[in-house]
């Protein structure tokens, strides 16, 4: 695909720059991190947000975060680096990308124990650049295979953003939509805008509008309507942890447009890398939901909209049952139910 893609997470060996989503769409810019400390706010801040961007963001962070762990020997270091991992591990519970990242870094850590510490150091910077370009190549490889399901002139509804930003590139959910631009298709794109913190007005259809695609923003209520007037020919959406049978944690209000789908019979995808699948999550009742502030409610992007001291409710995301999904498409291929029989398999090589 053509490069109009804004690289969200970069390393330079020295520092991390960090796309700033939260000032997005008014104000691009890149956050400069030399700290470990200020990988985990960003993270935590949703400044740098998406589970594989995240999971990237994990990868690099660490690296950052070892830089002055103890060279003596091997045991001193990685107890340096385990406190290190374990810290940025605290910094959001449900993409599974942020555990799978911090994982793999881990095993490269243990698989170079013997050389000395400072040529560990220089491997996991390596590493935490092939969890990015690999990511990059999973996207490229999910837009192919959810393409297959799409046809020219059809219009999509998406939910929040799994867009290039929130990914390597290219996005996951999005990812199939810049290819059909690419590719001369016409497709069509309701973003729903995403309360309370708006990936898909800020986000999504920021992104589409860079690319030229035909995105309309609605109001997360609307869905139901566009639905029931047949303007929605098919949902796709991201994920943050597909559990074992299936069920699929994604941000708050994808259960919801789910359940609309499915009334209106119209297909609900789920764009899922392999990292985002945690086969020991067993069922989606054990996927750890945040909650977040009450201000990101309240006072949302500064304007008090509610009564001081309102009770408030605020998860971050909900869970789907495997049920309501009609495909999950992942770099390996579209899966179509029986997913606790399916889902293992994507992990034989
Ligand atoms: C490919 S992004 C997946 C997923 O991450 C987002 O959550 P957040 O904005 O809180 O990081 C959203 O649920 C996307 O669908």
């Amino acid at each position: 695909m053509e490069d109009i893609f804004l690289q969200s997470v970069k390393f330079d060996g020295e520092k991390l720059y960090v796309l700033d989503q939260t000032k997005l769409p008014q104000v691009t810019e890149f956050l400069e991190i030399t700290d470990i400390e200020d990988v985990w706010d960003a993270i935590k801040q949703l400044k740098v947000r998406g589970a594989p961007a995240i999971g990237i963001a994990a990868a690099y962070g660490l690296a950052l975060g070892i830089k002055d762990a103890p060279e003596s020997d091997f045991e001193a270091f990685y107890e340096y680096f385990k406190e290190k991992a374990d810290y940025l591990a605290t910094s959001r519970p449900t993409a599974v990308n942020l555990f799978w990242a911090l994982k793999r870094m881990d095993a490269r850590a243990k698989a170079e124990n013997g050389k000395p510490v400072s040529s560990i150091k220089k491997l996991l910077i390596e590493e935490a650049h092939t969890i990015r370009q690999e990511d990059e190549n999973v996207c490229s490889s999910i837009g192919e295979n959810a393409l297959s399901l799409f046809q020219d002139g059809m219009t999509v509804l998406t939910h929040c953003n799994a867009g290039g930003i929130a990914t390597a590139k290219y996005g996951t959910a999005l990812a199939p939509i810049y290819l059909a631009k690419e590719r001369g298709m016409d497709i069509k794109v309701f973003a729903d805008e995403t309360r309370p913190l708006l990936q898909g007005a800020r986000l999504t259809a920021w992104e589409l509008m860079q690319a030229g695609i035909d995105v309309t923003l609605i109001t997360d209520s609307m869905a139901a309507m566009v639905m029931q007037q047949g303007k929605v020919q098919a949902v796709i959406v991201g994920c943050d942890r597909v559990a074992a049978n299936g069920d699929v944690a994604n941000k708050i209000g994808t259960y919801g447009v789910a359940l609309l789908a499915k009334a209106h019979n119209i297909p609900f995808y789920v764009a899922a890398p392999l990292s985002t699948i945690d086969l020991e999550t067993r069922t989606g009742e054990d996927i750890p939901i945040e909650e977040r502030a009450a201000e990101e409610i309240t006072a949302g992007f500064g304007k008090s909209t509610a009564p001081e001291g309102v009770k408030v409710f605020n998860p971050a995301f909900d869970v789907t049952p495997h049920h309501l999904i009609t495909a999950i498409i992942t770099e390996k291929g579209v899966m179509r139910g029986n997913y606790s029989e399916e889902l293992p398999h994507l992990f034989e090589n």
